[in-house]
């Protein structure tokens, strides 16, 4: 544990000093809370929909985020392109929104089994359906109810490890206990607040801050550092709050203030 935390002291204190550019394809439901939540960990946002743009951010940039929560017919070409240019060059975190749900989104997701994310970061439903979707687990469970999870955390941890391994990156499994994994290590983090369940993108920007810690560190320590600092700062939010819509502001300025020691600190087990 004492040479993760020191690789998360380092990762967070590296993006405040570097800022880090990580662009987004992304659902415009939480568009504008994933750029805010980016921006507050010290990073910087870039929203794209052109098939030209996708693969020039794939090109100069260390890290993308993929989210395919609302999807529009040109995002299967964005979308494509862009994965397979990060898959070459660079890399991207994926957030598998509502997987499950249409054609477009199904094609697209099976089709990124042939170029993989770095980081693949979903609720546990959406996490147990991308590992039966590539045939890396067999389960009964992993149906997805829309946007939200019905199943718990715990239940996908064999997934989350054979996902990992498949990618060989890692995978975070949010809820209210959250799993980091790169398929060989599983911590499991504590924190965050209720509050979390009851706004929309709070995954979202989760993922989009991981895609920000993916361009300094490896994808292990850039998934736990996120998944951190949003159990962290949920957390100091919640003592502000007097309902959801404080509560989100609370919550980035507690992102804002966050540094590398408090990501290090949070309350963490390995299992
Ligand atoms: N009951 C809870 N208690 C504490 N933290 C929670 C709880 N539920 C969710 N969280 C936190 O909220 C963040 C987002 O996780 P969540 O599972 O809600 O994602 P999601 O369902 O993909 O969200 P969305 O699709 O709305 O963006 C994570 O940091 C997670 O730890
Ligand atoms: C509500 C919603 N619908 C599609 S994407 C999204 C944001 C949460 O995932
Ligand atoms: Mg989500």
């Amino acid at each position: 544990m004492k040479e993760i935390k020191q690789a998360l002291v380092k990762a967070g204190n590296d993006v405040r000093a570097i800022g880090p550019m990580a662009p987004s394809i992304t659902n415009f439901v939480t568009i504008d809370f994933v750029a805010n939540a980016q921006i507050a960990v010290g990073g910087s946002a870039a929203m794209v929909y052109m098939v030209d743009e996708g693969e020039t951010v794939a090109d100069i940039a260390k890290c993308i985020y993929i989210n395919v929560g609302t999807l529009m017919p040109s995002h299967g070409d964005t979308m494509t392109a862009a994965a397979k240019r990060a898959y070459e060059k660079s890399a991207y975190v994926l957030d598998p929104v509502a997987i499950g749900i249409g054609e477009l989104r199904t094609k697209l997701l099976e089709g990124m089994k042939d170029y993989p994310p770095k980081i693949v970061r979903g609720n546990a439903s959406e996490i147990i359906s991308l590992a039966k979707m590539w045939g890396l687990i067999d389960s009964e469970k992993g149906a997805v109810r829309g946007v939200d999870s019905t199943d718990t955390v715990e239940s996908a941890t064999a997934s989350a490890e054979a996902l990992a391994k498949f990618i060989d990156g890692a995978v975070c499994v949010s809820g209210k206990e959250d799993i980091v994994t790169d398929g060989t290590r599983t911590i499991r983090s504590f924190g965050g607040s209720e509050y979390f369940a009851r706004i929309t993108g709070s995954g979202c920007s989760l993922g989009g801050v991981c895609a920000v810690y993916a361009s300094v560190t490896d994808p292990f320590t850039a998934a736990l550092a996120a998944t951190n600092a949003y159990n962290v700062a949920g957390k100091i939010a919640e003592g502000e709050a007097k309902g959801t819509a404080s509560f989100k502001v609370a919550f980035l300025d507690a992102l804002s203030n966050l540094t590398g020691e408090d990501i290090a600190n949070c309350e963490m087990e390995a299992l």
